[in-house]
Formats: C-alpha cells, structure tokens, sequence
C-alpha cells in the first residue's frame, strides 16, 4: 500500500498525530504507533487516524490511538488538531465527525481558537467503567495501596467517553510525584479499562489548575478530555460553575458544561510539520518542502 500523509501537531503541548487514511482500507497499527512514539522526532500522545465516515451526515471517522497502541475513544485535543488541518485543507470550518464515543460537532472561529463539542459526561459507575459499584461517583473511596501519597483519596471519576479519575488537592499541583503514582492510579484494579489520572488544585473561583497521567501515554502537558472531567466534577461539586478555565502545563483550556449537558471545550492547536509514513510499520519521511 502507498504511504499516507500525516501532520505533526499539538494541542498545548499535547503531541499529536493526524494521519490521512481516508479512501484507504489499512488502519495504523499498534506496532505502527508505537515505532513512531520511539522515534523523537514523532514522539507523540495520540494518534488521530482519519478514515472514511461511517455514518450518513458525518464527514469522517476518526480512530483514536495511544502511545502505547491502546485505542482511546476521545481526545479534545486531537480533535481540535484534527478541525486545524481539515480547515486548511478544506476551507471550511464547521465538521461532524465520529468516534468510537459517539458524534462530534466541531468549529474553528476566526480567531483561531477551536470549539469541540465533546458529548455528554457520563456518571455512572458502569459507565466510567468502575470494577465496583459506587453510588455518588463525585467521591469515591479508592485505597491507594502501598505508596505514600496520603493526601490523594476521594477522586470524583467522570467519563468524557473515556475513563477519569480527578483527585482534588489543596497544594500546588507540581508537589505530587505523579510521573511515579500516575501509573499505579492508571492500572489500579478499581479501573477496568483503566483511568486518565488528573490531580486538581482550584486556583480561582471558575479556575482549575491541573496535571495528567494519561492512559497509555504517561504525563503530558494537556488533555483535552481530563480538561472536559476536571470542569464538569468541579461543577458537580460545586467547587465552581459551569463555565471554567483549565490551566494545564501546556496552557490553558475553557470548557462549558452547557444546560444541555454537552461539554464544549475550546482552544488552539499548532501545526509543526508534515510527512509521509507507512501505517503498518511506522517507517516515515518528512515533506521536503515543509522541510523549508
Ligand atoms: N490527550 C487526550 C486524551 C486521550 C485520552 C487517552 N489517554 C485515553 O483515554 O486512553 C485529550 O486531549 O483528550
């Protein structure tokens, strides 16, 4: 099969690839995703591979892959990275698209900054999944086990399609240790597809500052989807309301939790370079010109 294009890309730092598999019947393989995670120069969070739509009234499909080869069934900023290149390459800026978590409406404004409808939180807990039933998923008893992070308990868990585990703290979100409890939170058995781990400090009255160990990707500077859970388990604590800022590493995100109950979260994303690769193996070349 030819190679496919894609561009590398971020949201706040979130590295992100766009790969074209429109009019293709290949996907990107694991081992695919994780050669090109091992590789610097596309050492990246997420795949956002573009497919053919699937559904009558979408415009593509979109398969969501992690460092690690795990599917993931959204990424906020992925999509908007996504709506950045398909608006440049279309002239358009409204789409509807697909993933494995549902329909996606999505806009870039004029000045810039990209708006993705992210669906509706889900709070139940078989919904997140939980491997045990809790009836008030804003807190819920977790036994950390054997590390000595005494001030993480009571996370409020939220799934934005994908599974959240948000822990509150009093104290600057960079005092937590997470690149080492980040993945015992991740595989903890509580989690059976395991969690997006994010600790959350409320630095102002509609304000979140907050860090994340992302399932299948470890640490990065922002995700979309933990922006999402953060500000609706904020909201539903009545920690702030429905309309918040999220300061990530990498920058910062708004997400309104509307009356609807659909989250939109909005920020920018950032082009770096295109190439070419092969979505079985992850052998990739980059664009002479963009070379320039
Ligand atoms: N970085 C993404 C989240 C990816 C989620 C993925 N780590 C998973 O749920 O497995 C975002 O901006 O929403």
């Amino acid at each position: 099969m030819a190679r496919a294009s894609f561009a590398k890309m971020n949201g706040l730092g979130n590295e992100i690839i766009v790969a074209d598999m429109r009019s293709r019947a290949d996907r990107v393989t694991s081992e695919a995703a994780r050669a090109l995670d091992a590789d610097p120069a596309t050492k990246f969070d997420q795949i956002m591979a573009i497919h053919d739509p699937r559904t009558p009234g979408t415009d593509w499909f979109v398969r969501i892959l992690n460092s690690d080869g795990s599917s993931a069934q959204a990424c906020g900023n992925g999509m908007r990275c996504v709506v950045q290149a398909l608006a440049a390459e279309t002239g358009r800026s409204v789409f509807t698209f697909e993933t494995i978590a549902g329909i996606l409406n999505a806009a870039e404004h004029e000045d810039g900054t990209i708006s993705v409808d992210m669906g509706r939180p889900r709070f139940g807990w078989q919904d997140i999944p939980l491997a045990v039933e809790f009836r008030d998923t804003r807190a819920i008893e977790l036994q950390i086990g054997p590390i000595d992070a005494p001030v993480l308990h009571s996370p409020s868990v939220v799934s934005m399609g994908n599974p959240h585990a948000i822990f509150w703290v009093d104290e600057d979100v960079w005092s937590f240790d997470l690149d080492r409890f980040g993945p015992l939170l991740e595989n903890h058995p509580i989690f059976p597809e395991r969690a997006n781990i994010t600790i959350a400090q409320k630095t102002g009255p509609d304000t979140l500052t907050i860090r994340t160990w992302e399932r299948g990707a470890g640490l990065t500077k922002a995700c979309g989807t933990a922006a999402c859970a953060s500000a609706v388990a904020a909201a539903r604590t009545g920690r702030t309301g429905r309309l918040v800022s999220i300061v990530a590493p990498g920058g910062t995100l708004k997400v309104e939790w509307r009356e609807d109950d659909h989250v939109v979260l909005t920020g920018r994303a950032e082009w770096e370079f295109s190439g070419s690769f092969d979505p079985a193996t992850g052998a990739w070349a980059r664009d002479t010109e963009s070379a320039a």
